[in-house]
Parts: C-alpha cells; sequence; structure tokens
C-alpha cells in the first residue's frame, strides 16, 4: 500500500478536489457559463460551511483559551488570598441574625447563649502565658468543650455549624466571636466593633480546666479571674451587664432562672435588679443562689452579689443602673476587648461596626 503511494506524483496528492472537477468543465458557451456559475455556486455552497465552520471553532478556540487562562489566573490569586479575606461578614452577620430565633428554645432566643458562647471561648486567655482566647476556638475540642463551665454551650455550637459549612472559609473563631456582637446588637445592646482573621488550632491548644469564673465565689475570685485576661475593676462591672441575658439552667450549671422579666434584651436591668431588689437565699437543695424575696422569679448568682456588696464594685454597679448609656459604651469596649484577647490579627484585618437589622 505504501508503496503504491509512493508511485503517485505528489502533485496529484496535493491537488484539490475542484482541480480535478474543474477539468471535466464544459467549453464556456454562454449556457455553459450559466452552467458553470450554477456549479460554482454550488461549489461555493459546499465549501463556505467548511470554512465557516473553520472560522467559528478558531474563535471558540481563542476565546476557551482566554477563559481557561483567565481561571488559572483568578484561582491562582485566590489561592494565594488568605481565606478569611473571602468571606462577606456582612452576609454572616445577616445569618447569624436569622438564626437567633426560635418560639421552641429557652425565652425564644439564641442570643443570650451566643453571647456566652463568644464569651466563653475568649474568657480562657492569659496574659502572662499569652495562652487562650478565641484565637484558636479551642472551645470546640475536648477537654475544653466538656469543661464544667462550658456545659450548654455545644447547643450554640450546633445552632452556628451550618454557617460554617455555608462559609466555608470562615474559621470558628470568627464565627463565635461574631455571633457573639450580633446577639448584642440584635437584642437591642449597643454596636461592638469586631475583627476577622482568627486561625483555628487544634486540641492540643485546649486550655486548662479552671480559667473561666466559679459562679459559686466571690469579688477576689472573679478579681482573680478577670485580672488574668487583663480587665479592670470598671471593665469588669461592665462586663457582667451581660447577666441581663437568658437565664441559669439546673442541667447545665445546676443554678436556676432568669435575672430578670426580660432575659431576650440587652438592657441595664442586670444593675437595676441587683440594687433595687431584696435577695434571699432561694430554699431548694440545689446550690446555694439568691432569689428576690418579693416574687421569687428572679436569681442571682453569689458571684453577682459579690458585685452588690464589694465597695469598689459597686461604684460602678450604681452608675451603670442610673446611667445606661455609660453602661453601653463601657459595655461594648470591654466585650470588644474580651473577644479580641490574645488574638494575633493579620496586619490589614479591617475592623467592622456592623449596622443592626431593622
Ligand atoms: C463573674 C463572672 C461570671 C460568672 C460567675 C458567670 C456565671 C454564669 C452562669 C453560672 C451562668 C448560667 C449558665 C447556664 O446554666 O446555662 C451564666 C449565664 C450567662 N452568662 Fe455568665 N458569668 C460571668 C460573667 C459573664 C460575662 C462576662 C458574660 C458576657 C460578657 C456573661 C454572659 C452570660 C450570659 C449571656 C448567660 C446566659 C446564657 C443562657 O441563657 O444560656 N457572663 N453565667
Amino acid at each position: 500500500m505504501s508503496s503504491t503511494l509512493r508511485t503517485i506524483p505528489r502533485v496529484a496528492l496535493r491537488a484539490p478536489a475542484t482541480a480535478k472537477l474543474s477539468a471535466l468543465r464544459p467549453a464556456p458557451t454562454s449556457s455553459a457559463r450559466v452552467l458553470a456559475r450554477a456549479y460554482s455556486s454550488q461549489q461555493r455552497q459546499y465549501q463556505m460551511p467548511r470554512t465557516r465552520k473553520a472560522g467559528t471553532g478558531g474563535i471558540l478556540g481563542v476565546l476557551a483559551a482566554g477563559a481557561l487562562a483567565g481561571w488559572y489566573f483568578y484561582s491562582k490569586q485566590q489561592d494565594e488570598t488568605p481565606a478569611w479575606k473571602k468571606v462577606n461578614y456582612q452576609n454572616v452577620y445577616k445569618d447569624i441574625a436569622d438564626l437567633l430565633e426560635d418560639e421552641n428554645y429557652d425565652d425564644g432566643s439564641y442570643g443570650p447563649v451566643f453571647v456566652r458562647l463568644a464569651w466563653h471561648a475568649s474568657g480562657t486567655y492569659d496574659k502572662k502565658t499569652h495562652t487562650g482566647g478565641s484565637g484558636g476556638a479551642t472551645i470546640r475540642h475536648a477537654p475544653e468543650s466538656e469543661h464544667g463551665a462550658n456545659a450548654g454551650l455545644d447547643v450554640a455550637r450546633r445552632r452556628l455549624e451550618p454557617l460554617k459549612q455555608k462559609y466555608r472559609n470562615i474559621s470558628y473563631g470568627d464565627l463565635y466571636t461574631l455571633a457573639g456582637v450580633v446577639a448584642v446588637q440584635e437584642l437591642g445592646g449597643p454596636t461592638v466593633q469586631w475583627r476577622p482573621g482568627r486561625s483555628d488550632l487544634q486540641a492540643d491548644a485546649c486550655t486548662p480546666d479552671g480559667r473561666l469564673p466559679d459562679a459559686a465565689q466571690g469579688a477576689d475570685h472573679v478579681r482573680d479571674i478577670f485580672y488574668r485576661m487583663g480587665f479592670d475593676d470598671r471593665e469588669i462591672a461592665a462586663l457582667v451587664g451581660a447577666h441581663a441575658l437568658g437565664r441559669c439552667h439546673t442541667y447545665r450549671s445546676g443554678f436556676d432562672g432568669p435575672w430578670n422579666a426580660s432575659p431576650t434584651a440587652f438592657t441595664n436591668f442586670f444593675y437595676t435588679e441587683l440594687l433595687n431588689n431584696t435577695w434571699v437565699p432561694k430554699k431548694w437543695d440545689g446550690p446555694k443562689q439568691f432569689v428576690d424575696k418579693q416574687s421569687g422569679a428572679f436569681m442571682m448568682l453569689p458571684a453577682d452579689m459579690a458585685f452588690k456588696t464589694d465597695p469598689r464594685f459597686r461604684t460602678y454597679i450604681e452608675l451603670y443602673a442610673r446611667d445606661q448609656d455609660t453602661f453601653f459604651n463601657d459595655f461594648s469596649a470591654a466585650f470588644a476587648k474580651l473577644l479580641e484577647l490574645g488574638v494575633k490579627f493579620p496586619e490589614d484585618a479591617p475592623t467592622y461596626r456592623f449596622k443592626p437589622l431593622d
């Protein structure tokens, strides 16, 4: 077969099919010219699609190559962008806000338990060793997740988990702290500055048990715990005002009941209730706690009572009870500081102050 091919002249091999056909063309009489035109137009009709096909294919090829190159450079650039920069935090804020309400949970809101999650994720910080804090989100790992003080916070983490799946570039540390900010703001509290850029750590970075306050103790213990984090008396007194929110659960901490009648509204009621009520020990077989003498419906922890009895704390309790704006300002600053304890933020991490939703 190959030898047969070799015997055929190269010109014949290269000659287009049209060349052979033109050799068969009749003499150019006028009718023949018509025929020839018809023939050549037939040829054009036959050839044109081939030409057009090749052109479209070429353009498509160039476009595809361009798109491919564009995609390559885009994805390369995306890969080099740190994960925290790929998240739209305003959208996360909105999605967290949408998770707050649930008429079947507690008093109808996950807000209080989100605030507690943000606080317990952050309140493990030790300024001497620079360990703990919200940076690594170690609160989600055992043994830290199992520390007595963290009982019940799995509920908050589970509620937030779908958002971690939705925004896979957000760190748990950013998600948990932002949830605290959203809850404070959406329940009517002050706006709170917040920065992203925390990087999650593994279980080996868990902090030892005992870094969070023990509710059964008094002012000295409370100071030891909060001074270790780097707070002063005024900041401590402002932070504990978060006990306007939520309630104690016997099946979590052993204590029982809300601090006031509006546990899903961020107010200065912790201070007004603490000062204006007479608090008596609750008669029950649970841990020592106090209830208001009048109705017995509201409670105070022994550690809460220390803010009334300790003279230095009491100054601030009185200030915040009569001046909600000052409380809001001080709480906002102290809470923002709490959420950032020990976190090494990227230099270009922006500071957000989200607008509360309507
Ligand atoms: C003196 C220091 C503190 C002590 C001893 C303390 C103790 C407690 C205890 C025992 C509970 C009940 C937990 C349960 O049974 O579910 C609780 C709830 C709560 N704590 Fe504190 N806490 C302190 C400071 C703080 C701070 C600084 C914040 C926030 C800035 C905070 C926010 C909350 C919130 C919002 C709840 C309600 C949680 C819910 O409703 O699920 N606490 N706290």
